[in-house]
């Protein structure tokens, strides 16, 4: 962890909740990030992450629980206005090219047209999308189109970021690109949050990881926390170990019920 003696979280989450219906989708989660921190959340197909993640980015109400951000209890408004959120498949202007979604998107963040254009540029050149940023979104591939909602969720320079899977259908040479970005973003002091099922990534790029399980966590801690806890070497198989005494455990509470 990034932590220092003295300093203060960034994020604070505590006892977090949201049920659909009969289905408790997140269960009374708590956790904090520190500025600088790199952590993968992780867990199985329904395990909770984009609901955590819409949550902590003020796009989804919790049932109940606390979000503070450098110590302030924030309303959705604010959250929506100062978190960087990435969602798992947003939605593009497919007749706008790169640098006008850009400039839009800033537009929308109240920001001056003058600001908005130097920061798209820069955006667009550092993820390696220099050679496409007037050609229009449609003709992009899927791995373009990831990076420019990247450019799109660091355009208000947020502090904290909620990536939803950010490296999906992004090829080898783009993922070695937007990891060094994500790193250098760690080491300028954001906090970032990844939900990621890539756990090779996770492991190579991530200090800290949060596993969740049926919408509580499971796990939280550096990797050589969760290696010294499990007696396992990779993430792959720290996860597999603690997937499994999380479903064993469900399993004996459905039987006691
Ligand atoms: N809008 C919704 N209405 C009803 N149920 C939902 C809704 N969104 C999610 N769920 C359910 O809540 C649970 C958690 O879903 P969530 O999308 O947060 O999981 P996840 O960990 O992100 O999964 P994945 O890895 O598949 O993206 C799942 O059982 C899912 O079916």
């Amino acid at each position: 962890m990034v932590q220092s003696a003295g300093e203060r979280p960034l994020l604070e989450v505590e006892r977090l909740s949201k049920a659909y219906g009969y289905l408790q989708a997140v269960d009374q989660i708590s956790f904090r990030l520190w500025p600088g921190e790199l952590v993968a959340l992780l867990g199985e197909n329904g395990a909770g992450k984009t609901t955590t993640l819409q949550m902590l980015a003020g796009m989804l109400t919790p049932d109940g629980g606390k979000i503070c951000l450098h110590g302030q209890r924030l309303t959705a408004g604010e959250l929506k206005r100062l978190v960087g959120y990435m969602p798992e498949m947003p939605a593009l202007y497919p007749g706008l090219t790169g640098q006008e979604f850009l400039e839009f998107v800033g537009g929308l963040r109240g920001f001056p047209r003058a600001i908005c254009r130097q920061r798209a540029s820069e955006l667009l050149v550092r993820f390696g999308l220099e050679e496409v940023t007037q050609r229009r979104i449609r003709g992009y591939s899927q791995g373009m189109k990831r990076r420019l909602v990247l450019c799109a969720t660091l355009l208000h320079q947020p502090p904290l970021l909620l990536l939803d899977e950010p490296l999906n259908g992004i090829d080898p040479s783009g993922v070695i690109l937007v990891k060094r970005e994500l790193a250098a973003l760690s080491a300028r002091g954001h906090a970032l949050l990844i939900a990621t099922h890539l756990l090779d990534v996770a492991e190579r790029l991530c200090g800290r990881a949060i596993i969740l399980a049926q919408g509580r966590i499971v796990a939280d801690g550096s990797l050589d926390e969760l290696r010294a806890r499990t007696g396992e070497a990779t993430l792959e198989q720290i996860f597999a170990r603690l997937a499994q005494v999380a479903l064993a455990e469900v399993e004996k509470e459905e039987e006691r019920q």
